[in-house]
């Protein structure tokens, strides 16, 4: 699988950037990481809008910077996509017409983004006589995102798409940029400091402090890390990837699959089949060597315990279980119930859930 390379190197004074990143070619990338750690210092230099010193950045087998060759790619030469924090429309042109700018800018023989397929993705073909200054802040952003793909770029950069938008504007938003992930084959690097979107939308996640890359990996990897849970998740807790399996309608519940095994959620509203990610909180998991029989907690996954690590409360332990050959579930018990469970590596368990976030 092609990759995206980076090494980006810059000294402020104040600040100083040395970031090197390998992220995969596909799928969505998010740069993550609290305000001024400089996310937004390396998307724009991915973008070529900054020329920072000694750096390098690749795509596939295309060089953008390499210093040390003296190669600089100047911006306008890159086939990069770029949405920003607030969705910069030409006032004048309606929304086919700001469309279209971004359609003609590129040789028709190097157009591979449909533009009736786009607005289908992002609900568009209400708004297309319509001026920009008529359009909500989510609707606005759904344009600039259109406007961004149809420039049939090798890449997607997108700041803080969602940073201007309130809270009801950026629930509307995002199963777009969901359904655009799934439709479309353009990778995306997306900033964010909303550990909630990162944990909606990305595939990979590169996590950066003060100017230096913390963690990076697969977002489920990444995400059952001590430091990751306890610094920007508000306690462990695991990811996993569930499909819709059946509705319920005569329990109010909704039954979900995760590979093999099954979670019922309270009723949700999505179609049969559909993907969707949930969170749970280790504390919210209590183990039992057999399945209960008498339990109130209908929710009960068998899986074998690969791990266990301290927890930064004392008496606690983190117990990591191997749920099915790709997810991983993390359960937060005392360190008298481990011992009194004599729990270890290679112990079959059951886990009882008490309750799942649906992201
Ligand atoms: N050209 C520059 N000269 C001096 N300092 C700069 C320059 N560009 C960025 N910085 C500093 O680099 C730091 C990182 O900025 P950056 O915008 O990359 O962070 P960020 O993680 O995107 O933050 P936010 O989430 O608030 O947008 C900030 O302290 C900023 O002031």
């Amino acid at each position: 699988m092609s990759r995206i390379n980076a090494h980006f190197q810059v000294d402020h004074g104040d600040f100083n950037l040395d970031i090197k990143l390998s992220l995969p070619g596909q799928g969505v990338s998010a740069l993550f990481g609290p305000s001024g750690s400089g996310k937004t210092s390396c998307l724009r230099a991915m973008a070529g809008l900054e020329k920072l010193p000694n750096s390098y950045f690749s795509i596939a087998d295309e060089v953008w910077q390499d210093s040390e060759k003296d190669i600089f790619v100047p911006p306008y030469q890159r086939e990069i996509g770029y949405v920003f924090q607030e969705a910069s429309l030409f006032k004048h042109l309606n929304v086919r017409d700001n469309l279209n700018f971004g359609r003609q800018r590129i040789a028709p023989n190097k157009r591979n983004v449909d533009i009736d397929h786009i607005c289908d993705i992002l609900s568009l073909n209400a708004l297309l006589d319509r001026p920009p200054a008529s359009l909500s802040g989510g609707e606005r952003q759904r344009v600039a995102i259109a406007r961004a793909l149809l420039t049939s770029p090798k890449l997607l950069l997108m700041d803080e798409p969602l940073s201007a938008l309130d809270h009801s504007l950026k629930s509307e938003i995002l199963p777009y940029l969901e359904n655009l992930q799934q439709a479309l084959s353009i990778p995306m690097i997306y900033v964010s400091h909303s550990p909630d979107e990162v944990a909606r939308l990305a595939d990979h996640i590169a996590i950066i402090d003060k100017g230096r890359l913390l963690k990076s990996g697969a977002l489920a990897q990444v995400m059952l890390d001590a430091e990751v849970g306890t610094r920007f998740y508000d306690g462990r807790s695991s990811m996993l990837f569930a499909k819709v399996n059946a509705h319920q309608p005569e329990d109010y519940l909704t039954e979900l699959a995760i590979d093999n095994l099954r979670l019922s959620v309270p009723q949700i509203d999505k179609p049969v089949n559909s993907k969707l990610r949930c969170r749970i909180n280790a504390k919210d998991v209590s183990l039992c060597l057999t399945p209960a029989q008498y339990s109130s907690i209908g929710n009960v996954l068998a899986g074998i315990v690969i791990n266990i690590e301290a927890s930064d409360t004392l008496g606690e332990r983190i117990i990591c279980i191997k749920i099915s050959a790709h997810q991983t579930l993390l359960a937060q018990i005392t360190y008298a119930s481990t011992k009194r469970l004599n729990l270890r590596q290679g112990s079959p368990i059951w886990a009882q859930i008490k309750s799942v976030v649906i992201l």
